[in-house]
């Protein structure tokens, strides 16, 4: 969890959220804990307390007033398609672009909506409590409502009476009026304690640390106990070192992630960027920071020349793109799974500088249409240089069969459960299940096996995943090269260089290479390099 801050002005009826930063710029999220008020004997801000009738939250709902701010409905409008199945990353900025909330209004939307999807299994043992009934008997609305108002009340520096009154007014306009008086009487209930108090309350004592920080950090238990997999499986963490690695792992999850951003090579570069306001990145030589605001007033952003990128995708396509491989000729480049075109964008402009040819190929044509419209500026380049980038609609499990041999470099960015990138898809880890794992697994079997095939002699493969599950990551690299003679596994930690060109410290003892969240800062990226004998 995030560290409270303690600017709150408890007259703002609306909430703090006017004199905060802006650092999520509409682009990301975060969990800010915290109240507007006291701090209790361990230093946590604590929420300030209803006293009576002086406080408006004491008011009857019907008194109080019937608007509710654009923000928070906002806020609930994001949360009701997310619960229809859209995702909280696109639906959020098309929310606020057609409400034309802007700056510190879409900062504070974007952590009201971010903090109330991921944290929601910290906050419905609490509602359930304060309700004095399970979730699963509030309506699915309400429930979205109460979720708003307790990562005000529990996440938050919204004041108090402002993070009550508000959601009650939400929850008159949403909800109606008899829903509203629930509304009150359970935010009233849960303002009575603080966070620490309610975490007291709701998290298993007596359970083991999987059991504890699946509440405490809300993340599914089949989550955290794959993560602990995970971190002994890729060498990040011993029997000794695990419990802290995985509390320190599953908190990261829950903190806003920088906005991070790429300046393809030969398109822009990091000195533009910083120009524009961003910070040189430590971890990757084509990155940058951008300490707030909005990406897309960065003018090599809203030109395509440079795209907001996580800097551990970045390392992992420049680590393709070093690998010596011999060709008689251009090099081929293939792009396996390229939609929506993150790494295809920063490929493309590699390719483009080796003087090599691109293939970004990507089963949805919705996809191929985003991938398309990502390298826009790189194909347009590609026809003055004489160079070739295709963009293709098709099923990468046959590539293998069609090409054979035809590329010396092969990017698989697997369909996976994105279990290494919670912080940027607050709903993922809800929606994720165990059994996805099976699909995944074959179909990612399939598309590297299609890579392998498709790759030249003396040619290399790049296997990578936004998961750090073994079931996804290593069992798949395991299994699909044992089966096969011609084809080795490198040691991919040289290749992962950062801004002053020094191998990235990674734990472990290779050949593979897993980034945490806890200990990178980046999305939680998965590496194998494998040569083709
Ligand atoms: C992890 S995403 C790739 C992300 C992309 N490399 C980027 O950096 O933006 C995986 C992609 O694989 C695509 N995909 C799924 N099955 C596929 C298949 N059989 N053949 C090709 N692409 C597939 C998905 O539609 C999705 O766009």
């Amino acid at each position: 969890m995030s560290p409270a801050r303690d600017d709150g002005r408890s007259d703002d009826s609306r909430g703090d959220h006017r004199r905060g930063d802006d650092r999520q710029g509409g682009a990301g999220g975060g969990n800010q804990r915290g109240g507007g008020g006291r701090r209790n004997a361990q230093g946590r801000q604590r929420p300030e307390r209803v006293h009576g009738g002086q406080q408006r939250s004491a008011q009857r709902p019907s008194e109080r007033g019937r608007t509710s701010d654009p923000q928070r409905l906002a806020a609930y409008t994001v949360l009701r398609a997310v619960a229809a199945g859209a995702y909280a990353n696109l639906e959020l900025p098309r929310e606020l672009r057609d409400k034309q909330i802007r700056g510190r209004d879409a900062a504070f939307t974007t952590e009201l909506v971010y903090g109330a999807i991921r944290m929601h299994g910290l906050y419905d043992p609490v509602i359930a409590v304060a309700a004095g009934r399970p979730v699963s008997k509030i309506d699915a609305n309400v429930l979205d409502t109460l979720r708003l108002g307790a990562h005000q009340l529990l996440g938050m520096r919204v004041p108090t009476h402002a993070a009550v009154d508000e959601t009650v007014a939400l929850a008159r306009k949403v909800n109606g009026a008899g829903a509203a008086g629930f509304v009150n009487a359970v935010m009233r209930r849960i303002s009575e304690r603080d966070l620490d108090e309610w975490l007291s309350e709701v998290v298993p004592v007596d359970g083991d640390l999987v059991a504890r920080l699946s509440v405490e950090q809300s993340h599914p238990d089949w989550v955290v106990r794959a993560l602990r997999a995970a971190l002994l499986g890729h060498g990040a963490a011993t029997p000794e070192t695990v419990d802290a690695q995985l509390t320190a792992l599953v908190t990261a999850d829950n903190a806003a992630a920088k906005v991070s951003l790429v300046a393809r090579p030969g398109l822009a570069s990091v000195e533009e960027l910083v120009e524009s306001g961003a910070e040189a990145s430590p971890l990757s030589p084509v990155g940058a920071v951008l300490p707030g605001g909005d990406p897309g007033a960065v003018t090599a952003v809203r030109e395509g020349r440079a795209a907001v990128q996580d800097e551990g995708s970045q390392l992992l396509a420049l680590a393709l793109a070093a690998v010596p491989v011999v060709a008689d000729g251009p090099e081929q480049w293939l792009d396996l799974c390229a939609g929506p075109g993150g790494k295809a964008g920063l490929l493309a402009a590699l390719a483009l500088q080796a003087g090599a040819d691109l293939t970004a190929n990507e089963v949805s044509e919705h996809r191929t249409e985003l991938v398309r419209q990502t390298l826009r500026p790189a194909l347009l380049q590609a026809g003055h240089l004489g160079r070739s980038i295709e963009v293709r609609t098709g099923d990468g499990r046959t590539v293998g069969e069609d090409e054979p041999g035809r590329y010396q470099r092969v990017l698989v960015d697997a369909p996976c459960t994105g279990l290494g990138a919670l912080r940027r898809r607050p709903e993922a880890r809800w929606r994720r299940t165990p059994a996805d794992l099976a699909d995944l697994g074959a179909l990612q079997r399939e598309l590297l096996a299609s890579a392998i095939e498709a790759t030249a002699p003396g040619g290399v493969i790049a296997y990578a995943t936004c998961s750090p599950h073994l079931a996804e990551t290593q069992f798949v690299v395991r299994d699909v090269t044992k089966k096969r003679g011609d084809v080795e596994l490198l040691d991919a930690r040289p290749f992962l260089l950062d801004a002053s060109g020094e191998p990235l410290p990674v734990p472990g003892t290779g050949p593979t290479v897993q980034l945490w969240p806890h200990l990178h800062g980046t999305d939680g990226m998965f590496l194998a390099l494998l040569r083709k004998s």
